[in-house]
């Protein structure tokens, strides 16, 4: 099974990178090709995957054709491969906002191109992703347990109704950035009292990373952890309410929703 990836990006080398740490895949079945040359075919060496010149070459050769491009060229992209792309093929979109049925429609001719569309997320780098999946009725069962136990490697899977990756999107694609604001906020306050940004950063990232675990392993809701954190008239009550005061819900709700409308305006 020959694995191609178009575009050679953050994604697209989280996704690779993750399988290569849990040895999920030989990298020799992975082909590549992205926009700039230097960019692909360095990475390909230091992989020990196949670089291709073009898109369609890598296509012809590959069983499932991974598309890590940006949303707004996914269009054109398929434009230039649909005529190497044939019904045997597997089509795996990662692409915010842009629905399996306009994907189809890229395609042409009433083609029944078996199509999974997946919301990964940075994480799968380091094997702790969060993926979303959905798939058109051209993918059988057998082929799309197999593509998520490969991303079972990588994390966590879910499969989603289309309708509702707009706020996967929000509250695991791009929430990874959110999650990174919120440790060097924290850090930078750190910096602030004297810390150095090395030992302000590991303390607020474990402090993070022990908490979602606790939230994850545990039966109780986050609210009751927060309310065993506050001791009364304690530090963290002040250090809570200060938060609240300055809009911390509000502001968390405001870019949740900035984000879901941002993927849905993609449509
Ligand atoms: N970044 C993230 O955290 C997440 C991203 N996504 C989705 O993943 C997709 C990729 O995002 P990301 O990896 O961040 O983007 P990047 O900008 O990092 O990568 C995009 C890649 O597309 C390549 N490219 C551009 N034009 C072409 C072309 N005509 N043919 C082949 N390759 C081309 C670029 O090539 P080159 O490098 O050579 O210039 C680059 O490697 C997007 O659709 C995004 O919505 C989904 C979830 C999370
Ligand atoms: O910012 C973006 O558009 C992409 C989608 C999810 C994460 N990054």
């Amino acid at each position: 099974m020959k694995i191609g990836f178009i575009g050679a990006g953050n994604m697209a080398k989280a996704i690779i990178d993750g399988w290569v740490a849990r040895k999920t895949i030989d990298t020799k079945d992975i082909l590549i090709h992205s926009a700039h040359r230097n960019n692909y075919e360095s990475y390909a060496n230091r992989m020990g995957i196949k670089a291709y010149g073009t898109n369609s070459d890598l296509v012809r050769d590959a069983d499932i054709i991974f598309m890590a491009v940006k949303p707004f060229i996914l269009a054109s992209v398929i434009d230039e491969i649909k005529e190497v792309v044939t019904e045997k093929k597997l089509i795996i979109s990662m692409a915010s906002g842009v629905s399996l049925a306009e994907i189809n429609d890229c395609f042409g001719d009433n083609k029944e191109i078996p199509t999974i569309r997946i919301m990964p997320n940075v994480n799968v780098e380091i094997n702790e992703g969060m993926t979303a999946f959905v798939r058109n009725k051209f993918v059988s069962d057998i082929i799309y347990e197999q593509i998520k136990s490969l991303f079972d490697d990588l994390g966590r899977t879910l499969e989603m109704p289309e309708k509702d990756f707009s706020i996967f999107v929000a509250l695991a694609g791009s929430s990874p950035a959110y999650v990174y604001y919120f440790i060097d906020a924290m850090a930078r306050s750190g910096v602030k009292y004297g810390l150095t940004k090395k030992e302000a950063t590991e303390i607020a990232a474990q402090a993070v990373l022990g908490s979602a675990q606790k939230v994850l392993v545990g039966t109780k809701s986050p609210m009751d952890m927060v309310d065993e954190v506050c001791s009364p008239g304690g530090t963290t009550i002040a250090g809570l309410l200060a938060m609240e005061e300055a809009g911390f819900l509000t502001a968390v709700v405001k870019g949740i929703d900035a984000t879901v409308l941002k993927d849905q305006a993609t449509h």
